[in-house]
């Protein structure tokens, strides 16, 4: 059983289609970036894989209907939001005595250990933690509930470099293990590409590309031919070109490395380039749509 499954998944407010009838498989032990532009429709996506708004479509989390079984969901699943606030008047030790209050399969000894690794002190109040602090305090509470389902939405906005970089190691040295799913948005897809497996790109409301990381190296090639062998690379069809200091540079979708590495320099993209060039042709694809849908307008 996938522990996220969507189908035909859509969401409108009032006018505005958030989700536009997408698909999502999301295997057991993955990590995933749902990865869009803002506006895109990830926290959405995430609201309703939470059971916090009502849908149409399929959508099951973990077997469940999250709108209709949220109870039972929350019990399984661990959530920071992009604007994630904890009572600024309680001491350190009094949220953990919140949260072993309200959550079942909270761990304070966790939760514990995880802060003795850092500056947080038990009697320290919230107000007076750095923002980082915060996000680490948040972190040692979520990853002290042993739950199955972990859903990041911009996890660590507004930190300094060091404390994102910390805040995603604890989560893989201290959280993730091969029977938990982390679903994690972010707009610095340069820091978080290394711990995937999995990506989703959304746009407008669309998936525009999900598959593995290791499906992204097969699949997608960056060529930068020799001068001489520019117009046969070009031949083969990249799916864009662009140029850099002078030197062409392609992508290649689905085809074969092998015959591109005779015509220059091969390397698989990174996520962020990939992110440019997929989001671009899916904007122009749906400008040439919406232009053929208003000119079959005005001639009928
Ligand atoms: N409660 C709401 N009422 C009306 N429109 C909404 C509501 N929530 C979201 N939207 C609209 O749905 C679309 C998707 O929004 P969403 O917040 O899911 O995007 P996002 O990808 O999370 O963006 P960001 O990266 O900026 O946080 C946007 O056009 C937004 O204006």
């Amino acid at each position: 059983m996938n522990v996220i499954e969507a189908r035909g998944l859509r969401k409108r407010f009032g006018a505005k289609v958030a989700l536009d009838r997408i698909d999502l498989s999301v295997g057991k032990g993955r990590i995933v970036g749902l990865i869009g532009p803002n506006g895109a429709g990830k926290t959405t996506a995430l609201n309703a894989i939470l059971g916090l708004i009502p849908f149409e479509g399929e959508l099951r989390v973990l077997g469940l209907d999250p709108w209709r079984e949220r109870e039972a969901l929350m019990r399984e699943v661990c959530f920071i939001a992009d604007v994630a606030v904890l009572p600024r008047w309680m001491r350190v030790s009094q949220t953990l005595d919140y949260v072993g209050g309200v959550h079942p399969r909270f761990d304070r000894r966790r939760a514990e250990q995880f802060l003795a690794r850092t500056d947080i002190r038990m009697k320290s109040r919230v107000r007076e933690l750095s923002k980082g602090m915060v996000a680490q305090l948040h972190l040692a509470l979520v990853m002290a509930i042993d739950a199955k389902l972990l859903v990041l939405d911009e996890p660590t906005l507004g930190l300094d470099l060091l404390y994102r970089k910390e805040f995603y190691i604890s989560l893989l040295n201290d959280y993730f293990d091969h029977d938990r799913t982390i679903l994690i948005t972010t707009h610095q897809v340069e820091e978080i590409q290394d711990i995937l497996t999995d990506l989703i790109f959304i746009d407008q409301g669309r998936v525009v590309l999900d598959c593995s990381i290791d499906a992204v190296a097969e699949r997608f090639v960056e060529l930068m031919p020799r001068p001489e062998h520019v117009e046969e690379a070009r031949s083969l069809g990249p799916v864009h070109e662009h140029l850099l200091m002078g030197r062409s540079i392609m992508l290649f979708d689905t085809v074969a490395p092998e015959g591109l590495a005779g015509l220059g320099d091969v390397r698989t993209p990174s996520v962020a380039d990939l992110f440019v060039v997929l989001l671009g042709r899916h904007h122009a694809l749906r400008r040439n749509q919406t232009q053929g849908d208003r000119t079959r307008g005005e001639a009928a």
